[in-house]
């Protein structure tokens, strides 16, 4: 049977209180030569008699009294942990976090158990004495997490169960933090304390409702997963732990809802990189170095945002299009050209992805996206940066599938062999798709949308095989040119 923290400490408290009174009597009438020898023996009899061992983890620490990582850890193991039951609970609101935490309230105790060696676990809270003004009323109170055990679970407690609590901590605190979805600053004034500004990243796309082939979905997966564990992998083979992914197809072919669902399915926060208001390649570092583990950088349409030769392209704003026959003060036009022609090369960039600096994080996935794959330097898509080459394309009917279940809740239809056959012969994205099957009022029954899809795809087929006539009477014309000259 279990025995209270609480019953065992009285019992022991009222043993030492004998030999410590003992201990003064002897202390007074015993030679000093002698007193160090019994000293020995007194611990002795002190260790036989209170074989425990208790570890206290204060909550702030430091002369700064920066939180400990240490306390926080615990708080989370120990609020996720469903055979450790204390009586009374305390609601925490922690910033960043999705919920409310539930911990172990003030002076509770509870027991646990790592490889078959008990633990007992306490939480005290001491308010000093001595009153003292302070903004934040309740800085004075001081919280700890006091482990105790038996000695002779020492190196198990030290060696592994310490360890285990840490990392267990740490993925509990992953899971219910809030992501974040960050995008660069352009304004770097001085009151701008980061590079990046944030909001909370709540997009819903999941690798449920990702409409694409099944097989190559799961790849993906498979790749991600094994990213996820990778760790040991990446130390032992002296690779910085990262992946780069580039997904290139047409628009509205999922690029974008790909990177979302990659994000929640990680777990990771996401980095938005506009590159074309980036200065230059140090501010780029700047940026690198202030991003987290456990994070996407995404850098969407990269062929718009560099040339092939590593100089950045102009961007074309309104003001530059428009207002040639406007006045223009010349010292105001030569601030604003000098802040739209950011200097970011395409060295810079490749540095950036894996140069020395990139290595300075881990567990980061690079993404790129493009409409054009074949615009892209080789340099900057080769394996190594860009891992992982995804092709996002028109919808199949695998993925029309997906869409249908998504929007429809349908698994089959008897439109279906129609919509098989004429997905073969046309080129329709998953976006087409999905807005024609969603439904346009309250109550659209589901035949009537996937008509609507029947009779899109009708004339997107009727449309392509007009454009393929075209062409094809233009290249026979231009054949006849040729022979006649
Ligand atoms: N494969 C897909 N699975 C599920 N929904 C999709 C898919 N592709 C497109 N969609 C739908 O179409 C919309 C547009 O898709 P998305 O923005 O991901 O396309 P994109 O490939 O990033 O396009 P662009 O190249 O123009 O940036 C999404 O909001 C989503 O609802
Ligand atoms: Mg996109």
């Amino acid at each position: 049977m279990a025995i209270s923290m609480t019953e065992l400490w009285t019992q022991i408290g009222s043993f030492m209180a004998t030999i410590m009174f003992v201990w003064a009597i002897i202390q007074q009438y015993f030679p000093y030569q002698l007193l160090g020898h019994m000293e020995k023996y007194v611990n002795k009899l002190t260790g036989f008699l209170y074989p425990y061992i208790t570890i206290t983890f204060p909550e702030y620490t430091g002369e700064r009294l920066r939180r400990s990582e240490a306390f926080i850890a615990i708080r989370n193991y120990l609020g996720s942990r469903s055979n450790i039951r204390a009586k009374r609970l305390r609601a925490e609101a922690v910033k960043d976090r999705k919920s409310l935490v539930l911990c172990m309230d003030d002076n509770e105790e509870v027991i646990d158990e790592f490889e078959g060696v008990k633990i007992w676990w306490t939480s005290r809270k001491s308010t000093p004495k001595t009153q003292t003004i302070s903004y934040h009323p309740s800085s004075d109170e001081k919280r700890s997490y006091n482990l105790t055990f038996h000695r002779r679970n020492r190196d198990i407690i030290l060696g592994s169960f310490i360890n285990h609590i840490m990392e267990e901590g740490k993925v509990v605190e992953l899971k219910n933090r809030q992501r974040k979805l960050y995008m660069n600053n352009s304004n770097n004034d001085w009151w701008h304390k980061s590079n990046w500004r944030h909001v909370p990243f709540e997009h819903p796309a999941k690798f449920r409702t990702l409409a694409m082939d099944p097989k190559k979905k799961q790849e993906i997966i498979n790749d991600l997963v094994k990213f996820k564990n990778g760790k040991e992998y990446y130390e032992k083979v002296g690779k910085a732990w990262k992946r780069g992914y580039l997904l290139y197809g047409p628009p509205g072919t999922g690029k974008s809802t790909m990177i979302a669902a990659m994000a929640n399915f990680m777990e990771y926060d996401v980095y938005d990189l506009e590159l074309t208001s980036v200065k230059d390649n140090t501010e780029l570092k700047k940026l690198l170095i202030e991003i987290s583990n456990r994070s996407i950088i995404v850098i969407e349409d990269i062929d718009c945002s560099l040339d092939l030769t590593g100089q950045r392209k102009k961007k074309k704003t309104e003001e530059e299009e428009g207002t040639e026959e406007k006045i223009k003060d010349p010292v105001k036009e030569a601030e604003k050209e000098e802040k739209k022609q950011s200097k970011v090369t395409l060295s810079g960039l490749l540095n950036f992805i894996d140069g020395i600096w990139s290595a300075c994080g881990g567990e980061r996935l690079i993404i790129f996206t493009t409409n054009h794959k074949e615009k892209l330097d080789e340099a900057l898509i080769r394996r190594g940066r860009m891992d992982k080459h995804i092709e996002m394309c028109y919808c199949g009917f695998e993925a029309f599938k997906v869409l249908a279940m998504n929007y429809l809740d349908v698994e089959w239809d008897d439109s279906y062999e129609k919509i098989r056959e004429l997905l073969k012969e046309t080129e329709m994205t998953p976006a087409d798709v999905a807005e024609n099957l969603m439904p346009k009022y309250e109550g659209e029954k589901t035949e009537e949308c996937l008509k609507r899809l029947v009779e899109a795809l009708e004339s997107a087929k009727e449309e392509g095989e007009k454009k393929k006539a075209e062409e094809g009477a233009k290249k026979a014309e231009k054949e006849k040119k040729e022979e006649s000259s």
